[in-house]
């Protein structure tokens, strides 16, 4: 079930990506970018041969840490607020002369692209990452423009929010701690050095950036009003990847993100929801699932069910892939599976989410010991909890729900399938959800009046959530890529907001729609159907 992937138009958006991150235009630069890694991610859930998936596994991962940096620069910049003081303006007037904390966009706009040879040159074109995957900005550049920002940040952030005549005595209220909430999530951070900085003249910075970063606390996280989980016995390296990697605090995804899946938004509610509310009633025999599989084509909405039923149900969110738990960790694969279940009690009540499941199992014959390792670790964690939650002597224990999704159904052994109790099927969107997938995408741009969704939900008949999202994303930026067409890029820099913003058009989406083909073909909706005719249990 290989996806054909279109390099080609991988190879430019990831381009023009890089140029609009180049030019400061972030926002765009991240919706592209976006959209490569889901094009990347389908293809890679398609690939069988193990070896050639890692090393997607690992061009992903390395553009992730080039999205996230722009994310963060973004995020850096979206945090620039001043207050209505009349003095803020001037307080910027004084820090644009500072070259080493304002020139952001200037940093990044000369950074060099880094070109490393592609390793892979005996491939066929299918096995061998294309040139422009091996390609990343210099990203200890990007970072330094970074912790500049940041730096700058604070500062902007510090001064502005000051009345003008402040002064250090005035301030010590801000020297408290600073509480923020956000779902399950604390986040308590001490601002005591605020006072003394704000007054400083900030054009001399570099010492003083130094000073910031060496005397400020670190920001405590709480979970459910819990200190950060970092127990004896494990390498630092490893909790981190629990904790910061794996454990995410804020999935942010809502049921109403999500188009259609009703019975499988309700049937996982059930499933988490109702043992946390009725505790006592779910016992023995009416002991909690021990886990959910969802499978179904890629693209489909397995990954948002996971995160919307963690938020929705406020548990904590373990997001890995089957290929985070074996690579790295080769030696010491199931260290690393007991700490996240034991980081996942800590923190109860949680939910494990484990992405391509399949890839643990040997179906394929080519099951390595770390994997073997990491699934056997996995089974007896499985086993161990629920019968734990399920013990008659009246303890609360803590709940535990694991959620496999899976492209590969069949390639899932026995064992981890018995465990995996519920196997719900996610298919592609009917009439109704594509109608709502286009709503959804589109509810921040402008259409002419000429487009009819319920018209082009039809004609998207076959079409998964994920091509949907892309014909959406691709339609909605033919009007920048027609208004750029031939530009250098000082010219691109100066063209008004507001002419970037035209509405998108019906002859948008039939470009957008005559580029992207299904990536789900009928021969595998058939297998599906197959397989969960013999296996399934909703
Ligand atoms: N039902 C849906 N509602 C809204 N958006 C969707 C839906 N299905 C897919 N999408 C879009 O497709 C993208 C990919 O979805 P997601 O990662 O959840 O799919 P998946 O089934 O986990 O795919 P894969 O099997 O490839 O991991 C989402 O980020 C979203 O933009």
């Amino acid at each position: 079930m290989t996806s054909n992937i279109d390099f080609s138009s991988i190879s430019r958006d990831l381009q023009i990506s890089r140029e609009c991150a180049l030019l400061g235009n972030y926002d765009t630069s991240l919706v592209y970018f976006d959209g490569v890694l889901q094009k990347i991610q389908i293809y890679i859930k398609s690939i069988h041969d193990p070896s050639n998936k890692e090393r997607w596994i690992d061009l992903k991962n390395n553009l992730l840490s080039e999205f996230q940096i722009i994310k963060d620069i973004s995020m850096e910049l979206g945090s620039f607020k001043f207050t209505n003081n009349k003095n803020s303006n001037d307080s910027l007037n004084s820090y644009n002369n500072d070259q080493e904390v304002w020139n952001v966009t200037n940093n990044i706009q000369h950074m060099n692209i880094r070109r490393t040879t592609n390793r892979t040159t005996n491939k066929s074109s299918s096995e061998a990452l294309p040139n422009w995957a091996t390609r990343t900005p210099k990203e200890n550049q990007l970072k330094s423009t970074m912790a500049k920002s940041k730096t700058f940040a604070k500062k902007v952030n510090t001064r502005s929010a000051l009345p003008s005549n402040s002064n250090s005595s005035s301030l010590s209220n801000l020297s408290s701690k600073k509480t923020t909430k956000k779902g399950n999530f604390t986040t308590v951070k001490s601002n005591s050095q605020a006072g003394h900085y704000s007054n400083e003249n900030i054009s001399s910075t570099s010492k003083k950036n130094k000073a910031i970063e060496e005397e400020e606390e670190p920001e405590q996280v709480l979970i459910h009003g819990k200190p950060p989980f970092n127990p004896p016995g494990y390498e630092k390296e490893m909790i981190e990847l629990v904790t910061k990697d794996i454990l995410q605090s804020t999935p942010d995804v809502k049921w109403d993100d999500i188009a259609g899946l009703k019975e499988a938004k309700q049937l996982l509610e059930e499933a988490v929801v109702l043992p946390l509310w009725m505790p006592d009633y779910f016992k023995g025999i009416r002991r909690p699932w021990k886990g959910v599989l969802m499978t179904g084509p890629p693209g489909t909405g397995k990954t948002m069910l996971a995160k919307a039923l963690a938020t929705e149900c406020e548990t904590t969110f373990f997001n890995v892939t089957a290929g985070m738990l074996t690579s790295k960790w080769r030696g010491d694969s199931e260290k690393i599976v007991r700490l996240l279940w034991d980081c996942a009690r800590y923190y109860a009540p949680s939910t494990i989410f484990i992405d391509e499941i399949d890839s643990l199992c040997g179906a394929r014959g080519g099951e390595h010991e770390a994997s073997r390792r990491v699934k056997s670790e996995i089974l007896m964690q499985m086993d161990g909890v629920a019968s734990s939650v399920s013990s008659e002597e009246g303890e609360k224990e803590p709940l535990i729900m694991v959620l496999g999704a899976t492209n590969f159904p069949w390639e899932i052994d026995e064992a981890l399938r018995r465990r995996l109790e519920k196997r719900v099927y996610i298919p592609l969107p009917d009439l109704e959800a594509r109608i709502q997938l286009l709503q959804i995408n589109t509810k921040s741009i402008k259409l002419t009046s000429d487009v009819d969704l319920k018209e082009l939900a039809t004609r998207l008949d076959g079409y998964s959530g994920a091509d949907i999202t892309n014909i959406c994303r691709d339609a909605s930026m033919m009007s920048m890529r027609r208004r750029i067409k031939g530009l250098r890029p000082e010219e691109i820099k100066n063209i008004p907001k507001d002419e970037l913003e035209a509405p998108v058009t019906l002859e948008d989406f039939n470009i957008a729609i005559s580029k992207i083909q299904r990536s789900v073909s009928q021969a595998d909706i058939k297998k599906f159907d197959q397989w969960m005719e013999e296996y399934g249990a909703n």
